[in-house]
């Protein structure tokens, strides 16, 4: 049996339905990874979720979700008085998203302070993302850095998703400062190439690759939408072409949902070509769905333990 520790946020999502209608579901770029991953991983994977939630009925309901989900909850804390953050998407005709937050005292950002993280077995694998830095405060940061770099020391394999979120950083010298940081703890790095573009300023997939190359990264691999994914795994480099999506309704969840197959296949001995196939087949059908989580079947609009009209 092997683990993966998530850290990060999740959150209420609320999307557009008909009129002034929404609909109310759990996200946040981590659930994602972590609910399509639980769905996807091999057997003898263990998925886990480190964070904070209030104590509210929707904290419960989340925590309730991610249970359903085969997710395990015990590396969650309870806020005492904070609650879950909230986002809303909105989607132009060709399914790109737009989203608005209200997060900015979510119990999430006070997971570090609640939970002895040298209390926590050493994971297998950790995963985190740009969200999960930008929420923390600096002594957060601070301690879950040290965290990280123990775990590396340990063996636990670091895996990086860029996602960056302007709107939750003070300036561009902090953003590069962890960024500079999270590229040089990671093993596994699975940046969007729109985030590279706007943190890095790199003008190409190519200079990305380039740019991240310095690192010392075991996998790279850039997501870049419909355009073609580059990779490198050691000395293995290559390019591999994403296959055309016909439907696309929202593409909320398209990189994490990628994360989740991509990293379930590697973790089940799939080669990173064959990995790559499988996160673009996951992430196609999850973006031909409003909202980041799709029902485990793929027909309905979500499943239905985590909805509400
Ligand atoms: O946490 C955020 O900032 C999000 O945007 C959460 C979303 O579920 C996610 O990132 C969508 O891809």
């Amino acid at each position: 049996m092997s683990n993966i520790l998530i850290f990060g946020e999740s959150m209420l999502e609320l999307t557009t339905k008909e009129g002034p209608l929404m609909r109310r579901a759990y996200a946040g770029d981590v659930f994602s990874v972590a609910v399509y991953l639980a769905r996807l991983a091999p057997p003898a994977l263990k998925v886990k979720m480190l964070s904070a939630t209030g104590s509210d009925a929707l904290s419960q309901g989340l925590r309730a979700a991610l249970e359903h989900e085969g997710v395990d909850t015990d590396c969650m804390a309870t806020h005492p008085s904070k609650h879950l953050g909230l986002y809303m998407v909105q989607n132009d005709s060709s399914g790109e998203r737009e989203f608005t937050y209200w997060r900015s005292n979510s119990a999430a950002r006070d997971a570090i302070k609640l939970i002895d993280l040298y209390a926590i077995a050493t994971p297998d694998h950790l995963f985190f993302s740009g969200i999960s830095l930008a929420i923390l405060d600096p002594a957060s940061r601070f301690t879950f850095k040290r965290w990280v770099a123990d775990l590396k020391k340990l063996g636990t394999t670091v895996i990086f998703d860029a996602n960056f979120r302007p709107a939750l950083w003070q300036s561009e010298s902090e953003y590069l400062t962890e960024y500079r940081w999270a590229f040089s703890a990671c093993d596994i790095a699975l940046p969007g190439m729109d985030d590279l573009q706007q943190i890095f300023r790199c003008e190409s997939a190519q200079q990305a690759c380039e740019l991240l190359s310095a690192y010392d990264i075991q996998e790279i691999i850039i997501k870049n939408g419909p355009d073609s994914i580059l990779y490198r795994n050691g000395a293995q480099q290559g390019e591999f072409q994403v296959p055309k999506v016909n439907l696309i309704v929202d593409t909320t969840a398209a990189g994490d949902s990628f994360n989740a197959a991509y990293l379930a296949s590697r973790i089940g001995g799939s080669s990173t070509p064959e990995a790559i196939a499988a996160g673009c087949r996951m992430s196609a059908k999850v973006i031909g769905h409003s909202g980041a989580i799709m029902a485990n079947d793929n027909t309905a609009s979500g499943p239905a333990y985590m909805t509400m009209a």
